[in-house]
């Protein structure tokens, strides 16, 4: 991949995810210094100097020198001369709608605006935005900088170009950005490993496995075969000859009685899971 020496990146909120994306592009930016760091928490720079370097692995990896990356408690001076702005404050609309619309009076007019949200739409995000077809979610899976994945949910205002242009940046640098053809909260990474937390969660609830025990299973099963081939691939494999059809002819009456018996679980009670 050729450097860039003219990409600018900002980003806004610096903490699990912010720094993580920090970590992934000073190692595909050629200066550090092309990089800028907005966050409102005090000892900025201290904390960003003191912290990002525990993202490299030093005996495999030449450590950034993070000191010369820029740090300003100035969202205007963070994003006026950006190429690229990644929002991963905390996941309130409220904020982000304010970031939003601060953001938009100071970026250059053809900056991507990103956000790295779990769950809260685009199109709720850009409701204080004049110009709307600029915001785009960029979910990464954390780390970010470890992790391939990014969801990238336009809202239905998204522009096509803003689409494209955010798909070609990060597959040119390795990673596997996605397409999601329309918003739901939490997307699809999450929505699927929340299905299977509220299962998890049901099962040790009712005495089944304990925390320990269902951990193990996954870890010990789904977990390596996910890494790589994903449930429609792993269950068409699962069918033999018959393939996915085959599958569900074999043992489709079984999945029904799992679906139908499934665990309705409260995220708000918290039961032994949780001890
Ligand atoms: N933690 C995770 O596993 C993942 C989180 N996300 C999403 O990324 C976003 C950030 O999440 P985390 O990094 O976990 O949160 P965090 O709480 O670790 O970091 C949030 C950062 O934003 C800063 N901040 C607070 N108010 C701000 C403001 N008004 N302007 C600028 N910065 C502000 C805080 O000082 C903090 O450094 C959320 O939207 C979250 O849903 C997405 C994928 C995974
Ligand atoms: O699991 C992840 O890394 C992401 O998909 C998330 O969005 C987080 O789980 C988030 O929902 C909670 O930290």
């Amino acid at each position: 991949m050729e450097y860039d020496p003219d990409l600018r990146v900002t980003l806004i909120g610096a903490g699990t995810i912010g720094l993580s994306f920090a970590a992934f592009h000073l190692l595909h930016l050629q200066s550090p210094s092309q990089l800028t760091i907005y966050d409102t928490r005090p000892n900025l720079k201290t904390y960003v100097q003191e912290d990002l370097p525990k993202f490299y692995d030093n005996e495999n990896s030449v450590p950034v020198p993070s000191s010369k990356v820029k740090t300003t408690q100035s969202l205007p001076e963070a994003v006026r001369n950006a190429h690229i702005i990644q929002e991963s404050s905390p996941e309130n609309l409220g904020i982000k709608r304010e970031l939003w619309a601060e953001v938009e009076k100071y970026a250059p007019k053809e900056a991507l605006l990103w956000s790295s949200t779990s769950g809260i739409p685009a199109s709720q995000q850009s409701a204080n935005m004049q110009d709307k077809c600029r915001l785009l979610v960029v979910h990464p899976y954390n780390p970010p900088h470890i992790m391939p994945l990014l969801e990238l949910v336009p809202s239905p205002e998204t522009s096509p170009q803003v689409i494209k242009r955010t798909q070609d940046f990060w597959r040119a640098r390795g990673r596997v950005p996605i397409h999601l053809k329309k918003e739901i909260t939490g997307f699809v990474a999450n929505r699927l490993a929340f299905v299977l937390l509220r299962e998890a969660i049901h099962l040790v609830d009712t005495g089944v496995v304990s925390v320990c025990e269902l951990d193990k299973i996954v870890e010990s099963s789904m977990g390596p075969r996910w890494a790589v081939a994903g449930p429609f691939k792993s269950y068409h494999a699962g069918g033999g000859v018959g393939g996915l059809e085959g599958f569900f002819n074999s043992i489709g009456g079984t999945v029904q009685d799992c679906w139908t018996g499934s665990g309705n679980v409260d995220g708000g009670e918290r039961g032994v899971w949780c001890r």
